[in-house]
C-alpha cells in the first residue's frame, strides 16, 4: 500500500515514470539502497541528487538501473548492472522484470520496472507484482464502485430500519439478521475497495475521495453490536464476537450471498431461516444518550433482552444498580419513542 501511495499520480516519482513512457524507453529503478543492493551492483555512476520527473526520465535513457533513496526523493546511481542471486524463482520473461521480480525479492526493497516494448509500469514488492493502470480506467471504476457503495450504503439503512422495527414487534426471524450482517459486509467490503482506488489515483482520486468520506457514516452501527445481539454462545465474550466478526468477513465473495451459510457461520441460533430470534438489546440500548456500557450491560442481563425491557416500568429499571429516577425516565422516554416511530414508520 505505501509503495502505490509512492507512485500515485500527483507524485514525482509518478511523473517520471509517465515521461519515461511517453519516451517510449524503459527502466529498472529500485527504490531502496542498503548493503544487500550493493552488494549486487555492479558498474554505473554515483549520482546522489535530488529526484525530479525529467532527471529521471534523462537517466533511463541510459542502459542500467537507477537507484533511489526509499523515499525516491534522491536518486543515488544510474547505469548499474544488477546481479541478484539467480536461483530466486521468477516467472517473468525478459530480462529487464526478471531482474525487477529478483531484486525485489533479494533485497526487500520494491523494484519499479517500465517495459518499452509493453507500455506498462510495473511494480514488484512483497513478492508481489502490481502493474500501475492508467489514470482514466481506474477512474471509471472508482466511479462505479462509489455507486455501488452509495447503493449498498442506502439497503443497509433500509435494512437497519427494518430490523429496529422488528425487534420492537418481537417479529426478527434469522433471515433478518443474517440479511443485515450480509448488508453490513458488502458495504465494508465495497469501501474497502473505493479507498484503495483513492490509493492508486493520488491526486486525481480528491473527488472520489470526498464522496467516499461522505458515504462513510461513524453513526451507522457496526458488525459487533448485531452480533453481540443475536450471537449464541457459552459466555458473551469479546473474543466470541470478534472471531464471529473474523468469519463473516472471510466468507467469499460465492458464500456471502447465501443467508444461510452467513447465519450457520457466525453462529446465529435457529435451525433455519425462519426461526424466530430476539435481541439482547445492545444496539437500541446504543443509542439511549449519556447511557454508560457497564449500565447497558446490567440491563440486558437483567431484563433477559430487549422484550422484557421494553416491558420494564420505572421502578424495574431503578431497581438496577446506576439507574437512579433521570436515567430511568430517559431510557424509559426513548424505548417508547423507539416503539412509536417504529410503528410510525410501518403504517405511513
Ligand atoms: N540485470 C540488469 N541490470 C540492469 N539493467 C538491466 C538488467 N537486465 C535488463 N536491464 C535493462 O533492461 C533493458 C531491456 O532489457 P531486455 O530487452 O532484455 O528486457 P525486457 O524485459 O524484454 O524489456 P522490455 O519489456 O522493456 O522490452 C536493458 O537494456 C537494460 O537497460
Amino acid at each position: 500500500m505505501k509503495t502505490i501511495a509512492r507512485i500515485a499520480p500527483g507524485t514525482e516519482l509518478r511523473e517520471g515514470l509517465e515521461r519515461i513512457l511517453r519516451g517510449h524507453t524503459g527502466a529498472l529503478i529500485v527504490l531502496g539502497n542498503d548493503k544487500t543492493v550493493q552488494s549486487i551492483s555492479s558498474g554505473g555512476f554515483a549520482i546522489n541528487t535530488e529526484f525530479s520527473a525529467t532527471r529521471v526520465r534523462e537517466l533511463a535513457k541510459m542502459d542500467g538501473a537507477i537507484i533511489c533513496d526509499k523515499e525516491a526523493t534522491m536518486l543515488l546511481n544510474a547505469g548499474v548492472q544488477l546481479l541478484p542471486d539467480p536461483s530466486i524463482e521468477t516467472h517473468e520473461s525478459g530480462t529487464r522484470h526478471r531482474t525487477a521480480e529478483r531484486v525485489a525479492r533479494q533485497t526487500g526493497f520494491p523494484v519499479i520496472s517500465v517495459s518499452s516494448s509493453m507500455s506498462l509500469i510495473s511494480v514488484y514488492v512483497n513478492g508481489l507484482r502490481y502493474t500501475v493502470e492508467d489514470t482514466q480506467s481506474l477512474m471509471s471504476r472508482a466511479n462505479q464502485a462509489i455507486q455501488t457503495l452509495e447503493s449498498y450504503t442506502n439497503r443497509l439503512e433500509q435494512v437497519l430500519q427494518s430490523l429496529s422495527s422488528l425487534e420492537i414487534e418481537a417479529n426478527v426471524t434469522m433471515k433478518d439478521v443474517a440479511t443485515t450482517l450480509q448488508r453490513m459486509e458488502m458495504v465494508r467490503r465495497i469501501s474497502i475497495e473505493v479507498g484503495f482506488y483513492i490509493l492508486e489515483l493520488g491526486t486525481s482520486g480528491r473527488l472520489i475521495a470526498l464522496q467516499h468520506e461522505e458515504l462513510t457514516r461513524p453513526e451507522m452501527p457496526d458488525t459487533e453490536i448485531i452480533l453481540r445481539d443475536y450471537l449464541t454462545c457459552e459466555e458473551l465474550d469479546e473474543g466470541a464476537v470478534q472471531s464471529a466478526v473474523e468469519k463473516l468477513q472471510k466468507l467469499d465473495d460465492k458464500d456471502i450471498v447465501d443467508l444461510s451459510i452467513i447465519a450457520h457461520t457466525v453462529g446465529l441460533a435457529g435451525t433455519d431461516l425462519d426461526s424466530a430470534l430476539s435481541p439482547r438489546g445492545f444496539r437500541l440500548l446504543a443509542d439511549v444518550k449519556t447511557m454508560p456500557g457497564a449500565v447497558v450491560e446490567r440491563l440486558v442481563e437483567q431484563f433477559d433482552g430487549l422484550q422484557g425491557l421494553m416491558a420494564a416500568n420505572l421502578d424495574d429499571l431503578k431497581a438496577v444498580d446506576g439507574i437512579g429516577e433521570h436515567r430511568a425516565r430517559t431510557i424509559r422516554e426513548s424505548l417508547s419513542l423507539m416503539a412509536e416511530s417504529s410503528l410510525l414508520e410501518r403504517f405511513m
